[in-house]
């Protein structure tokens, strides 16, 4: 979709993290797959697309210098800024050095830590922002997901009504904003993800869930990061592939 609210679409990069998880001793999102750090693969994706003006990158502290080097090649990437100790804290840092921009704008979070995000969910996800203020990605679970309280299971909810979220998530800036403002000023705000703010906060606002994908996957743990070399590995082949067949689709 290329209209006129996607055309002025800005994309958040949350880099904020440090990785503990995956225990590189230094952020994941600067580890490099496929000869390039995953950070880089996160700005492409959204500099590379049609509908997205700006990108902004939230960076962990301590590493923001080597992120805006690592951005500064990106015609569309307009700031690098530190994120917070949380996940929210790197969006709510983002949403204030956003505070001139009008409440319809779309924005899209999106985790930098999911260096394989295709044009075909960013599209889907500004298309559902056409008549959505809040947009996830999801795909379908293939275990068995319980709700386990002391031990116990606790609740069993049918598998074929769940998905798991993955990133992008769009929203009208005004529809997070308020969201936030709500939830920074609720001592016991825990949240894994901005859909989940907006959820909690302004339960009213519907959620559009649109499909995402399986090669969306998020490096969590080593061997996330082991799938991710794979991919772009995978991805790089068909692309040589692709151009072999027909050199005019890589000008
Ligand atoms: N304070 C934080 C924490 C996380 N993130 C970002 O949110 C995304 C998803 O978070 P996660 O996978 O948990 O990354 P880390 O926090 O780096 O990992 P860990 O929890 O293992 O430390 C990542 O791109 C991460 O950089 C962020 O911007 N600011
Ligand atoms: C936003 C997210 O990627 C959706 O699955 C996820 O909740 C991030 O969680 P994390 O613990 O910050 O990786």
């Amino acid at each position: 979709m290329t209209g006129d609210t996607a055309t002025r679409a800005v994309a958040v990069v949350l880099a904020g993290g440090v990785g503990a998880r995956l225990g590189a001793g230094r952020p994941k999102q600067l580890l490099e797959v496929g000869g390039r750090p995953i950070l880089a693969h996160a700005i492409a994706a959204f500099d590379g697309h049609p509908d997205v003006a700006e990108v902004l990158v939230v960076m962990a502290a301590g590493h923001v210098r080597e992120a805006a080097a690592l951005a500064a090649p990106f015609r569309k990437a307009t700031g690098v800024i530190e994120g917070g100790a949380t996940r929210t804290a790197s969006t709510a840092a983002a949403l204030a050095a956003l505070a001139d921009r009008p409440d319809d704008t779309p924005v899209l979070f999106h985790d930098a830590a999911r260096p394989f995000v295709d044009r075909a969910v960013i599209d889907r996800t500004l298309a559902a922002l056409a008549d959505h203020d809040a947009v996830a990605v999801g795909v379908p679970c293939s275990d068995t997901v319980v709700a386990v309280r002391d031990g116990r299971v606790a609740d069993m909810p049918p598998r074929s009504s769940l998905v798991r979220f993955q990133t992008p998530q769009g929203f009208r800036l005004g529809t997070i904003r308020k969201a936030y403002e709500l939830a920074l000023a609720d001592p016991d705000l825990v949240a894994t993800d901005d859909c989940g703010v907006v959820h909690r906060y302004l339960p009213d606002v519907p959620i559009r869930v649109v499909e995402g994908s399986e090669r969306n996957l998020k490096v969590t743990h080593p061997l996330d990061l082991v799938l991710a070399e794979h991919l772009a590995q995978q991805t790089a082949q068909q692309t040589a592939e692709q151009t072999a067949a027909d050199p005019s689709e890589s000008a």
